[in-house]
């Protein structure tokens, strides 16, 4: 066969461009007069397609308003962001709530699911209030890929912390969105469950194309990423590839006892 025009995708599951979302002169800004508290200070920040970008930076710095404003879940001041070719910056409530459902998936600290539905009932859920069907063959990889397949007719309660956040990780993938943010998402996870679920999420990227970005406290967490982007005053102030458990603290450090280094 021939004649079909190709539209290549940069990876990922959804969309078109290699930058999956975009922040333009972000700032965002609460309060007014002498109470005003400037959390996003002109941030221009690209998300690649297909990678896995974790956002560090001291207590305050702006790192869940930069998510939030990038995955549609809180209004900027000025400035604007994209999704793919969307710019969502100016989308009214509906709209914007629509675009959050289609296309966009959450991990966050607290697992989120319903005591009173199964695992696989979990996962699909999104989906179902959709009214969108799950496509079996992709949900069977996700669930393989996040080690679950002998796990989804137990309820949130009969499975250990770790399991609970697989299952989210699994709800957030089976939708196949465009990009996944995560609020520390290992969190509230021991060590040992928190690394699974950082594998599962590296394996995500690497195995279904999927794009994570994810807010994190912990050199460990971010070693998983690709690029680590690092905050302070509500500004980007350096960034990192193939970042290692070592550099992150180093730099970490680096920080605190330089304070902002650019
Ligand atoms: N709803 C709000 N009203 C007023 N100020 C806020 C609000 N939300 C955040 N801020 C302020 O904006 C700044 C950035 O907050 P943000 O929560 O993004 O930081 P963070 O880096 O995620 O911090 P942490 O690591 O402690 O969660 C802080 O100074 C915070 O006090």
């Amino acid at each position: 066969m021939t004649s079909a025009v190709t539209i290549t995708r940069h990876g990922g599951t959804g969309g078109r461009t290699a930058v999956a979302a975009r922040a333009r002169q972000v700032v965002k800004a609460y309060g007014s007069g002498e109470t005003r508290v400037v959390a996003l200070d002109h941030v221009d920040v690209d998300i690649a397609r297909g990678q896995f970008t974790a956002i560090m930076g001291p207590s305050g710095s702006g790192k869940s308003t930069l998510m939030h404003c990038l995955a549609g879940l809180d209004t900027v001041t000025s400035g604007q962001i994209h999704l793919d070719e969307t710019e969502i910056t100016g989308l009214k409530d509906k709209k914007l709530t629509q675009l959050r459902r289609d296309r966009i998936g959450f991990i966050f600290q607290a697992f989120n699911l319903l005591p009173t539905l199964n695992a696989l009932e979990n996962i699909t859920l999104p989906m179902d209030i959709a009214g969108r069907k799950p496509d079996k063959a992709w949900l069977g990889r996700v669930v393989d890929t996040v080690g679950l397949s002998e796990r989804l007719k137990h309820r949130p309660t009969q499975l250990s912390g770790g399991q609970q956040q697989r299952v989210a990780v699994a709800r957030a993938l089976a939708a196949r969105p465009e990009i996944i943010f995560g609020d520390e998402p290992t969190g509230n996870l021991d060590s040992r469950a928190g690394a699974e679920v950082l594998s599962f999420l590296r394996r995500s990227v690497d195995e279904l194309g999927q794009t994570i970005v994810m807010v994190t406290h912990d050199p460990v967490a971010a070693s998983y990423a690709d690029r680590v982007l690092y905050l302070a005053d509500g500004r980007i102030v350096d960034e990192m590839y193939k970042p290692t458990a070592e550099a992150v603290l180093d730099r970490m450090k680096d920080f605190d006892a330089r304070g902002r280094t650019s």
